[in-house]
């Protein structure tokens, strides 16, 4: 392997932190990106119309390009072959052009209810397909510029300071989660719905700008180790991708990555529907709870990162960090553990241990594979963990709706009897809405009828064979009217529009608290899904500390070369 320790650019700190601070900059956008549309949720869905699965497709295009066109592999072999600069400089461009084409998307003025019917995907609005479309561009920058940068770290920081480099690398990322968690709703709300992206797009193009100057430090840095006495290296060859493939401690890493980030990643998308449903909060404090996570690790990643280059024992933080995932896993899914309190002091254990185990895993990859194989590794392993974050959420649906038969059906009940109530009383006081503008206030009411009866009552449910569906049915549009009364006269639009939605939200309680229809999601067994994840982590985790042993990586050993 290429040895260069005699005065290189390297050997300097002030060289390399500036270095690690530049590149990171590079995804700090993009990590800002990947959540800046999460917070604005409720405002796409009355401004566009989108619905939850709307989003679903969304989110889960940032993988689609990586997964089912090898994007990620072609990007670690472009990587390892023609170097860090351009494949850096055409990643960040490339975040820059997938975050143009979402915020174009999300601008153009498409005709109301435009759809496009696509083979597998069915029929989805032109505009979420061609925002997906941006973000899937987007994830496929995002993505090779996290393993550019995680190669560049390696070329500066190796022998010296690199889980610290590495965990302060995340923080710089996570910061900009943090800031698109905080600034992206007042953005909108101050704006419009489009600022949070626009912003982005100003942010990836600091983010090209920011590596370009990585490009002149890394050009630096090569030229202050031309004259040293280095043993050259092979160039990487295709070939290597079997060597890597065939390194069975490469494996235990690569499971245990997609192990551990697929009990951490998904449960947050779920949290806080599983934090109201279990915990009888409201949504807005139940957002918060799980934005708890990404705040500790800002500090905790290169705090644990420190330790292990001075100390080591790298797989023992990785089987720590699996321990603290089952811990936390496994009392979430206790029924009676139900106080909120509890569930916050969980998420933050959770943030200790999604601190730990990236700390010390993706450091120990280059003590297990060469750096000039570095690219296609990360790559890999970064491809299995997109297969695993599209694959998870979709089965975490699976089996909380097969938990739950009943849930869904009775809120499509609640649903369609809001929709009859607004269609009769609109009839009645002779209101014509367009059909988006309908939809968004049957949305809105059905979802504020939900929301209330999970946060405040508790109650056991009727058995779903008792339940009348057409009678319940029935009784909400009967008591919604009801209640609703006659028209008032000289009452503007808007006004009488708020009432329906105010009345409707109260007399739809009433009858569902009455009929005790089923509508709470008992998220046990997804959370224990969970914990078996952790608990592969856990046997991962111990298979790559024995393997360790045998092959002598010193992934036990710290990184700092004395
Ligand atoms: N030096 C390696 C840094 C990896 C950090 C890691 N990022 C990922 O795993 C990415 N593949 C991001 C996946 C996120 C998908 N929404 C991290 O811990 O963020």
């Amino acid at each position: 392997m290429t040895e260069a320790i005699r005065k290189s650019l390297r050997e300097s700190p002030k060289a390399r932190w500036t270095a690690m601070v530049v590149v990171s900059l590079s995804m700090f956008g993009a990590y800002y990106f990947n959540y800046a549309l999460s917070p604005v949720k409720p405002i796409l869905e009355s401004a566009l119309g989108w619905t939850s699965s709307d989003f679903g497709v969304y989110t889960s295009a940032y993988a689609w390009f990586n997964v089912y066109f090898l994007m990620l592999i072609f990007s670690g072999i472009i990587l390892d072959r023609l170097g860090i600069k351009i494949t850096g400089l055409g990643a960040t461009v490339l975040m820059v052009v997938g975050t143009g084409v979402n915020y174009w998307a999300i601008t153009a003025p498409f005709p109301a209810g435009a759809q496009v019917t696509l083979p597998l995907i069915g029929s989805i609005k032109t505009e979420v397909l061609l925002s997906s479309i941006g973000f899937a561009i987007f994830g496929v920058g995002s993505e090779a510029t996290g393993i550019t940068v995680s190669k560049a770290i390696v070329k500066w920081f190796k022998g010296k300071e690199m889980a610290l480099a590495m965990g302060l690398q995340m923080s710089i990322a996570r910061l900009g989660t943090a800031l698109a968690l905080a600034i992206s709703l007042p953005l909108a709300l101050h704006f419009t719905y489009r600022a949070p992206v626009a912003f982005a797009f100003i942010l990836m193009l600091l983010g090209v700008i920011a590596f370009i100057t990585y490009i002149v430090l890394d050009t630096k840095l090569d030229k202050s180790e031309e004259h040293i006495e280095v043993e050259e290296e092979e160039p990487f060859r295709l070939k290597d991708i079997v060597m890597i493939i065939s390194n069975k401690a490469f494996w235990y890493i690569a499971i245990l990555c997609v192990l551990f980030y697929g009990a951490v990643f998904p449960f947050l998308f779920y949290a806080t529907d599983f934090i109201i449903n279990k915990y009888h909060v409201s949504p807005s404090l139940a957002g918060l709870i799980p934005s708890l996570l990404p705040f500790g690790t800002i500090f905790l990643t290169p705090f644990f990162g420190g330790i292990y280059d001075k100390k080591g024992k790298g797989a023992t933080i990785m089987i720590i960090g699996a321990i603290m995932l089952i811990v936390v896993h496994g009392f979430l899914s206790i029924p009676t553990l139900d106080n909120w309190i509890f569930a916050a002091a969980m998420v933050v254990i959770l943030g200790i241990a999604f601190s730990l185990v990236p700390s010390a895993m993706w450091p120990s990859v280059p003590k297990i594979i060469p750096e000039k194989q570095l690219g296609t590794a990360y790559a890999v392993i970064f491809f299995i963990q997109n297969i695993g974050l599209m694959a998870i959420p979709l089965l975490l649906g699976v089996v909380l709706n097969s938990t739950n038969p009943n849930v869904s059906p009775n809120k499509t009940v609640i649903r369609k009897a809001v929709e009859m109530s607004y269609t009769k009383a609109l009839q009645e006081q002779n209101i014509t809405l367009d059909a988006k503008a309908l939809n968004i206030a049957i949305e809105k009411t059905t979802s504020g009828v939900v929301d209330s009866i999970v946060e405040s009552v508790s109650y056991v449910p009727t058995p779903q064979s008792e339940i009348n569906v057409e009678k319940v049915e029935n009784s909400i549009v009967a008591n919604n009217l009801n209640m609703l009364g006659s028209p008032e006269l000289g009452v503007s639009q808007e006004k009488v529009l708020d009432k329906m939605g105010s009345t409707f939200k109260k007399a739809t309680f009433e009858v569902v608290t009455k009929e005790k229809l089923n509508i709470r999601y008992d998220y046990q067994y997804d959370i224990l899904m969970f914990t078996l994840l952790g608990v592969l982590a856990l046997l991962f985790a111990f298979l790559l500390k024995r393997e360790d042993r045998i092959k002598g990586y010193g992934l036990e050993k710290p990184n700092i070369e004395s």
